[in-house]
């Protein structure tokens, strides 16, 4: 269930994606896909592309007085920049003498790998396309799944925890700063990126003025910056995921799909790199009971996975993100037609792009959680599906 297509090219005119195999009766909110897109859009660090879009999500199946038919969703999104690459981008004329190729490619990017991969004369054939454009069709298909997750009592929160080297506390350490006072919905509130805030959000509010200056200061130096963020789901139940087969343990898939976010070069895990170094004793979560709630930890080391299923903790991954490849102080490159030095191209672009990358980190998470769901508790309409999902929180009970 929940497996997707995304379509379109940067500067073509729409993004397209396709969602194949959704339970019918699922209500999904167009406004709350259309929040996502614009929350997506607010990062701090962006560039002037950002001020043309105004990104609104058109669907074209699968959804009827607001609720999903089972058949395939399909959705678009309008590039509003097209109007300004009818020529350059044009589906079906022939190539004007006006449109010049691309032939400096982009330390970083996508430009000279994928170039000599397919044949391309001109650059634009590939950065098209690898442009991370292409993550607001996914953060669409990442609003409908967490509306599925909804259902399910699941949401998926995330803020910036490092700009270049400047780094802020993440939730596991304001978590065990104070373990007996800790207000959990409070903490929530304080901590996550909201629509209705400021564009870059950092749980340790001091830091969050000083990552907004730091980036300003690499725009300043023609110069771009990566970091980290943090994602934090709540309310999952134990036992998505498996042990069982390598492919099948929720790491892998979490792993495999967030890498797949433009620029994403690093994720961890609960307390993943800085754990290799704890001793055993320091590095694994306590098993306690309780007649009411059942077996808890005292700790999340693990970030809510062991041994490739969810063991009912907070689900806690972190995401690097190198600095954005085009720098308005251009790298060296050499052309790929006269095989001559030159500088790379140098179109418009973001300075940073984490603060967005993380919404676009929610998307995807919030997919790999809705398809994880849906295999555990099968079923064709939304309903069967939480019948499923009741009756093994019955047998949870009675363990
Ligand atoms: C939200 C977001 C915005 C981005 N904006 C830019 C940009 O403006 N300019 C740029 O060169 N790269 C940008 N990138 C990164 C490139 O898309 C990415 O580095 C490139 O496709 C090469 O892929 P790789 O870094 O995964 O190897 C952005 C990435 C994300 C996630
Ligand atoms: C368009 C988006 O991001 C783009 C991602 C991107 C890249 O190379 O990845 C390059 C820039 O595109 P342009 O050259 O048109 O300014 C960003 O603006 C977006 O996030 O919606």
């Amino acid at each position: 269930m929940f497996e997707y297509l995304t379509a379109g090219e940067s500067h073509g005119p729409r993004l397209t994606a396709v969602i194949k195999n959704l339970p019918a009766g699922l209500r999904v909110e167009v406004e709350k896909i259309n929040d996502e897109l614009y929350r997506r859009q607010q990062g701090y660090g962006r560039g002037n592309r950002m001020k043309i879009e105004s990104d609104k999500i058109i669907i074209n199946s699968g959804l009827r007085h607001k609720e999903t038919l089972g058949t395939p969703l399909s959705m678009t999104i309008e590039n509003k920049d097209w109007q300004n690459w009818l020529e350059a981008m044009a589906p079906d004329k022939e190539r004007g003498a006006e449109v010049e190729a691309l032939t400096n490619p982009r330390p970083g990017h996508a430009d000279l790998p994928g170039a000599l991969k397919y044949n391309h004369r001109d650059l634009r054939n590939v950065l098209e396309r690898a442009s991370a454009r292409e993550t607001a069709a996914r953060t669409a298909v990442g609003a409908v799944a967490r509306q599925f997750l909804e259902e399910f009592g699941v949401n998926v929160y995330s803020h910036v925890v490092q700009i270049g080297n400047l780094k802020s506390e993440n939730w596991t350490d304001l978590k065990a700063k104070n373990p007996e006072s800790f207000n959990e919905q409070e903490a929530i509130n304080n901590y996550f990126e909201k629509l209705d805030q400021t564009p870059l959000r950092c749980g340790d509010s001091t830091k969050t003025e000083a990552m907004k200056n730091l980036i300003d200061s690499w725009r300043a130096n023609g110069d771009s910056v990566g970091g980290v963020f943090e994602i934090v789901v709540t309310g999952l139940p134990v036992g998505l995921g498996s042990h069982v087969h390598w492919d099948l343990k929720l790491e892998s898939k979490l792993a495999a799909q967030l890498m797949g976010i433009q620029a994403i070069k690093g994720v961890e895990i609960g307390s993943g790199f800085k754990g290799a170094g704890l001793p055993g004793s320091k590095a694994h979560d306590e098993i306690y009971y309780d007649l009411n709630k059942g077996f808890y930890r005292s700790s999340n080391q693990a970030g809510g996975i062991e041994g490739g299923m969810t063991n009912g903790e907070e689900l806690i991954i972190r995401l690097a993100m190198k600095p954005i490849p085009t720098l308005a102080k251009a790298l060296h490159s050499a052309d790929i037609i006269s095989k001559k030095e030159r500088t790379a191209a140098k179109e418009r672009s973001d300075v940073c792009a984490v603060p967005a990358a993380s919404i676009v980190g929610e998307a995807v998470t919030a997919i790999v959680l809705a398809q994880s769901t849906a295999d555990k508790f099968g079923g064709d309409s939304i309903k069967e599906i939480k019948r499923n999902y009741n009756s093994y929180l019955e047998q949870l009970k009675k363990f």
